[in-house]
C-alpha cells in the first residue's frame, strides 16, 4: 500500500509491504523519516522537536547530504538537498518488495549557490527486515562538477551508552572533535558521549548492537563512514533535539568525503546503503 500523508506538516509518502514492513519518506529532502521492519519496531530516530519546511533541515531519519558534506566547503552545512522539496517519481510493489523513487533537479535556488545542472535520485526498496537506500547523481549540464555526499542515517537506540558498533577495526579516522587522526583500535566499540569521526575508506559491513538487537549496515560506492552523536553538551545547544535525546540516536553515515566525486557531462554516480535487522 502506498499513500500520501503528512509528516511535520509537510507532504510525505507512506509505504507498506505485504509483510507489514513500513517506510515513510518526506518529500522535503527526499528524507526517509521512518522504517519499521516487518513485525519489528521503529529503527530510525526522528526528533520530536524536528522542524520541516522552507529553510529547515529535519533532524532525524536519513537526511541526504549533497552536494557538500558538513561544513567542508563553501555551501551551508551538508549542502542544500535536505532543504529542497524533492519530486515523488514513483512507488510500486514488485512481488514482496516495495520501492520508492524521488528526484531533485537543479533549480533557481540551487543554481544561485551551486551553478551546476544535475539530477539526484533517491531510490529505496524494502521488505521483511531489509531496507536499501540508493543515491544516484547525474551531471545533466555541459561542464564537469565535483561534490561530496552522505546518507546521514539516524539510527534509533535505546541508550547509546549501551550500543556497540563493530566493523571498523584498523580503519584510519579523523576525529573532528579534537582534529586528530588515529586508527580504530577497539572493535566493536561503545559510546560515552560526543563522537564525530570520519572513517576513511571503510568498505566492510558494520554491525550496530543494541538492546533491541543487531542492525547490519552495508555500503556500496560510498568510501567513507561518519559516526556522529552530539553528546549531552552539544545536544543541549541544538534547538531541534531534546536535551536527553542524544541517548536515543546514533548516526552511522554512508559518505563520500575524502575523494570528492567528479562527474563529466552525462556521467552518473551511484552509491547505496543497506540495513538489515
Ligand atoms: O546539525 P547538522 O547540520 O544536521 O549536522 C549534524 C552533524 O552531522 C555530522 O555528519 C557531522 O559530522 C557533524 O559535525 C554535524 O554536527
Amino acid at each position: 500500500m502506498i499513500k500520501p500523508t503528512t509528516v511535520l506538516g509537510q507532504p510525505a509518502m507512506w509505504l507498506r509491504a505485504p509483510d507489514g514492513a513500513e517506510v515513510t519518506v518526506l518529500l522535503q529532502g527526499g528524507q526517509i523519516v521512518s522504517w519499521i521492519p516487518a513485525g519489528d519496531q521503529e529503527r530510525l530516530y526522528l526528533s520530536p522537536q524536528a522542524v520541516a519546511g522552507p529553510g529547515n533541515a529535519v533532524r532525524g531519519g536519513i537526511p541526504v547530504c549533497f552536494p557538500q558534506f558538513s561544513k567542508r566547503g563553501p555551501l551551508g552545512p551538508h549542502g542544500f538537498a535536505r532543504q529542497q522539496v524533492w519530486q515523488w517519481v514513483e512507488g510500486a510493489q514488485r512481488g514482496e518488495v516495495v520501492i520508492g523513487v524521488l528526484r531533485l533537479t537543479d533549480n533557481d535556488a540551487t543554481r544561485a549557490v551551486w551553478p551546476h545542472a544535475f539530477e539526484a535520485e533517491l531510490s529505496f526498496s524494502f521488505s521483511g527486515l531489509q531496507l536499501d537506500v540508493e543515491l544516484a547523481v547525474t551531471n545533466t549540464g555541459d561542464a564537469a562538477f565535483d561534490f561530496t555526499a552522505a546518507l546521514h542515517t539516524y539510527l534509533l537506540v535505546d541508550d547509546v551508552r549501551r550500543a556497540r558498533l563493530g566493523g571498523l577495526f584498523g580503519v584510519r579516522y579523523l576525529d573532528t572533535v579534537n582534529g586528530q587522526s588515529q586508527h580504530q583500535e577497539m572493535d566493536p566499540f561503545s559510546f560515552a558521549g560526543e563522537i564525530d569521526r570520519i572513517y576513511w575508506d571503510a568498505k566492510g559491513p558494520l554491525t550496530l548492537a543494541t538492546a533491541a538487537g543487531r542492525t547490519q549496515i552495508t555500503r556500496e560506492g560510498f568510501d567513507d563512514v561518519v559516526v556522529w552523536n552530539p553528546g549531552p553538551a552539544r545536544a543541549a545547544a541544538l534547538a531541534d533535539l531534546p536535551d536527553d535525546d542524544w541517548l536515543q540516536m546514533l548516526c552511522v553515515e554512508a559518505a563520500q568525503i575524502g575523494q570528492p566525486v567528479t562527474l563529466a557531462p552525462g556521467q552518473e554516480w551511484v552509491a547505496r546503503q543497506g540495513f538489515e535487522v
